[in-house]
């Protein structure tokens, strides 16, 4: 069996400071190893290297977590701690060059190693896709030792996965199969894909191989049910990666056929696992269906970008774009040609401007290429294959490239067509910026996107963005007509990351017991569901009767009101911790 592990000439490294954000277009490097840098403007200085090794968990280390729900699982600071069952997971990660989990990874993994369900949420690029894998991985190879895995039957020749994951596109669907099979290196756990598109031949010949996780787009999983070539009835693990999307209007039924009709075992039967970097209230309130007894985990301002990407508007009227577009690019260049190191991504709102764009900029001499739905899977695989390698340094795509795509030396994305809701713009400035590294977006914004001003203007505070002050006037104008939003159909849902069972609304307010920050309220506030007169003895009341100010709350385990402010927090009720983070 050949080693899965790729190497990559290009060094793959951080950059520790970000230069002043008004400054900056994406350079590179001239080094050999290629570092993808953002270097200021005018100013050929090169940014040192944070670390020659992999330095990703040091630039989420001030990342705040939050998570709630019943009795957390403590989180842990290091993959040795996370106690995987055996060493030929934790040979993977260092192979991978994972030093130490990120944020999210460091919560996640715990309390998916627990057996808990869970919901996630987490910035783009920081890792949710090993939070998932990891116990998954580690959960089949202990059923595999124990002998407690039946995934094929010799006899019907159904197949039957002991774990499912969800991906709401083909090429997410191939990355995480990717990454989920260097994770399974020399562990005996078969992973397979099946994702639409592509030849049933093959995919049912894998299939037939064995098949222990299977990592499936669902319109293919459902094809495969119904003609009997896949059985969920021995599911164990569930996975929905980009979770809000998978949940939306234009998923939702066919996840619910999947989930709820096609013989997958019950939540608690099954523990389910839900991750996206955008989880809007009305679609956690959707995923509960999915559910039991969930920790819901917060890692970062969630429905934010990261503050890794510095974020640059510019007005720019229809018919000017294209030329705006050729002098964005240019500036980007070495030397008058796209350098293979330092990626641009457009996003064009339909697959008729992707193609006419891409052919523009051919014939102006920019190397480039497009994806969108309207290509069949070979073109769509061929754009991407073409893009990574760096031969065309410049990518025009529709969303079918927004979410979950990891492509290395992405240096700025270009919103050349802005989307009509901020939750997809978090997820495709979220193509940069990735694992620590520093990016650029420029969004081009004319009069049609003004019902997205207000919802983007509140998303650049938020990671302390230089906001033009015409695109406070119309935020303020908080034009609304138009349906913009926080994302596509759901309406103006405020932020999404927080836990929405904090509500009064909350579906299980008798055992429910959940906190949340609120920076307004001196010094820290832990905050119940509906059943707070069953604390009311435990804490002094402050004016709001759902609000318990810290200092004076005793038997909550943070030595001080000043430590608490900064550190890690435990709160314990009853002997169960109740929450748990770092603030
Ligand atoms: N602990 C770690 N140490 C070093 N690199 C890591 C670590 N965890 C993840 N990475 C790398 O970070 C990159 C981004 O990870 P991943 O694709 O899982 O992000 P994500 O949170 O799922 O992003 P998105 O929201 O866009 O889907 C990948 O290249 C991955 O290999």
């Amino acid at each position: 069996m050949s080693c899965p592990w790729f190497t990559d000439s290009r060094s793959r490294t951080t950059l520790q400071t970000l230069p002043n954000r008004s400054s900056f277009v994406p350079r590179i490097s001239k080094e050999t190893d290629g570092l993808l840098g953002v270097i200021p403007h005018g100013e050929e200085r090169e940014y040192q290297e944070s670390h020659k090794t992999n330095n990703v968990a040091a630039a989420y280390e001030d990342v705040p977590v939050q998570a709630t729900g019943f009795d957390i699982p403590s989180h842990v600071t290091s993959f040795e701690e996370m106690g995987f069952s055996t060493n030929a997971l934790t040979d993977n990660i260092r192979r991978c060059k994972y030093v130490k989990p990120t944020p999210i990874q460091s919560y996640a993994i715990p309390v998916a190693m627990a057996g808990r369900d869970l919901m996630a949420c987490a910035q783009t690029g920081s890792g949710k896709t090993a939070a998932f894998c990891f116990p998954i991985i580690n959960g089949v190879m202990d059923m595999q030792r124990r002998k407690r895995i039946v995934n094929h039957s010799a006899a019907s020749g159904i197949a039957c996965p002991v774990a499912l994951i969800l991906a709401p596109t083909r090429e997410l669907s191939c990355q995480i199969h990717e990454v989920a099979k260097k994770f399974s290196y020399q562990t005996g756990v078969k992973v397979v894909v099946a994702y639409g598109g592509a030849s049933t031949v093959l995919q049912l010949r894998n299939l037939e191989k064995g098949v222990d996780i299977l990592v499936a787009t669902p319109g293919r999983l459902v094809d495969f049910i119904e003609r009997g070539k896949i059985s969920l009835r021995n599911v164990k693990y569930l996975a929905l990666d980009e979770a809000d999307r998978m949940l939306d209007m234009g998923f939702e039924r066919q996840v619910r056929k999947i989930v709820q009709q096609m013989e997958m075992p019950q939540p608690g039967a099954r523990q389910t696992m839900l991750f996206s970097a955008t989880f809007p209230a009305e679609i956690q309130k959707l995923a509960s269906d999915f559910l039991s007894n969930y920790i819901f985990l917060a890692a970062g301002k969630v429905g934010s970008s990261t503050d890794l990407i510095v974020q640059r508007v510019e007005f720019v009227c229809d018919v000017d774009k294209r030329y705006r577009l050729m002098n964005l690019l240019r500036s980007g260049m070495t030397d008058n040609s796209p350098s293979k190191d330092s990626l641009t991504l457009v996003f064009v709102e339909t697959k008729r401007a992707a193609d006419a764009l891409e052919r523009w900029l051919s014939r102006k001499g920019f190397p480039s290429t497009a994806i969108h739905g309207d290509k069949i899977q070979m073109e769509r695989e061929r754009a991407l294959r073409l893009f990574r390698s760096g031969c065309t340094p410049i990518l025009v795509a529709t969303d079918v490239a927004a979410r979950g795509l990891d492509i290395p030396h992405v240096a700025h994305v270009i919103n050349f067509d802005l989307p009509r809701a901020v939750d997809d713009y978090v997820h495709r400035i979220g193509r940069t910026g990735r694992a620590g590294k520093s990016g650029l977006a420029t969004a081009f914004f004319s009069e049609k996107n003004a019902p997205l001003a207000k919802p983007l203007v509140e998303l650049m505070q938020e990671t302390n963005q230089e906001i033009p002050e015409w695109l406070n006037k119309y935020a303020k104008a908080a034009y609304t007509g138009g349906g913009s939003g926080r994302s596509s159909g759901h309406g103006c849902s405020k932020f999404g990351g927080y836990d929405y069972r904090s509500g009064v609304d909350c579906k299980n307010s008798d055992d429910y017991w959940t906190q949340h920050v609120d920076k307004a309220l001196s010094p820290y506030v832990v905050t119940s569901s509906s059943s707070i007169s069953a604390y009311n003895d435990r804490y002094t009341s402050t004016s709001d009767p759902f609000a318990y100010s810290l200092p004076y709350a005793p038997d909550i385990s943070a030595p001080t009101a000043s430590s608490f402010d900064l550190g890690p927090y435990n709160h314990v009720y009853d002997g169960s911790t109740v929450a748990t983070g770092w603030e």
